[in-house]
């Protein structure tokens, strides 16, 4: 049995949460078009028959904004990559830029790193991949290039099968159907910022946080008949009061579609019937301050 931690490291937008879900087979991390989606370190796990995967999503590599929430993602980077078995690079395919340039300043040298060449699907002049991938493979010395969609089962498949020889034997740290360290409660959270983030567009910036007040399991209605209800009570917090209109819509219809469309997904990933109740609270400058960065879990 071999099993291993395994950083999934790159610049915003590249799609490593998108990865990261194939890989695992679940929507463990959430995704947006909108770069700095994701905040937190969040590991998923993955068991075959003779392997344990455990990926580390990671933050995007921040540098053009300086806030304290910038600063604590790219910590989370720094310290993600110092112990970890393997390194997976997610780069775009045809783009390659600063932003990547500083990612890779980053790789570690004495752990294996390979570059995942993402979004091939997108990549109309077919021709043109391979110069890309040849110039990429003068940058470092990777244990392998692969180049993949992320949209694609067969091609996270197909990485798993060259990560796997990299990892060391070990005995799996998970039992053998988990696909994340996280409570249900913080995936409720996450589930709930991601739609915020989707179905706001541009006016609401990155600074939105989600906490869950309530999260109850009720007993199933009958034995042996599955989950019982979950009760979910939820505040979003935003920055300025001008945010407000933005996010509930006319007449609060924005809201309720964030709120369903949170629900649905909560319901596939947990097996159960869930009943969310939503708030929207202002919190000025959150972004900004130490103390209430910790309390909204990014400290
Ligand atoms: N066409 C295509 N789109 C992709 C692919 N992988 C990811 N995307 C899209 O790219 C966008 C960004 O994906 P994410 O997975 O959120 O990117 P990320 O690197 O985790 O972003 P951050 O959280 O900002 O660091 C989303 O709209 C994805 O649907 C791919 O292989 N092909």
């Amino acid at each position: 049995m071999r099993t291993g931690l395994i950083a999934v490291v790159g610049r915003p937008n590249v799609g490593k949460s998108t990865l990261v879900n194939l890989l695992v087979g679940a929507k463990i991390s959430i995704t947006s078009s909108k770069p700095q989606t994701t905040r937190d370190r969040i590991l998923g796990v993955r068991t075959l028959a003779d392997a344990q995967f455990v990926f580390a999503d990671t933050p995007g590599f921040q540098t053009r904004h300086r806030s304290a929430l910038n600063a604590a993602m790219n910590r989370t980077v720094t310290e993600t990559l110092a112990d970890m078995d393997a390194v997976v690079w997610v780069v775009e395919a045809m783009k390659y830029g600063e932003a990547d340039e500083q990612v890779l300043r980053l790789l570690p040298k004495e752990r294996p790193v390979i570059l995942a060449v993402n979004k091939i699907d997108q990549v109309e002049d077919k021709a043109a991949l391979l110069p890309f991938l040849e110039a990429m493979a003068k940058r470092f010395d990777f244990a392998a290039i692969v180049p993949v969609s992320a949209l694609k089962p067969e091609d996270g498949d197909y990485l798993l099968e060259v990560l796997k020889p990299l990892l060391p034997e070990a005995a799996p740290m998970f039992e053998e159907d988990a696909i994340t360290d996280r409570s249900e409660r913080f995936l409720a959270a996450e589930i709930l910022r991601e739609k915020v983030f989707r179905l706001t567009g541009d006016e609401i910036p990155y600074a939105v946080a989600v906490t869950i007040e309530k999260f109850e399991e009720e007993p199933p209605l009958k034995a042996g008949a599955g989950r019982g209800l979950i009760r979910i009570a939820a505040t979003i917090w935003i920055e300025r009061e001008g945010h407000k209109p933005i996010l509930l819509g006319r007449k609060g219809e924005k809201l309720k579609r964030i709120a369903t469309e949170a629900r649905q997904d909560m319901e596939r990933l947990f097996g159960a019937k869930v009943f969310l109740d939503c708030w929207v609270k202002v919190k000025g400058g959150w972004t900004d301050n130490i103390g209430l960065l910790k309390r909204f879990g990014y400290g």
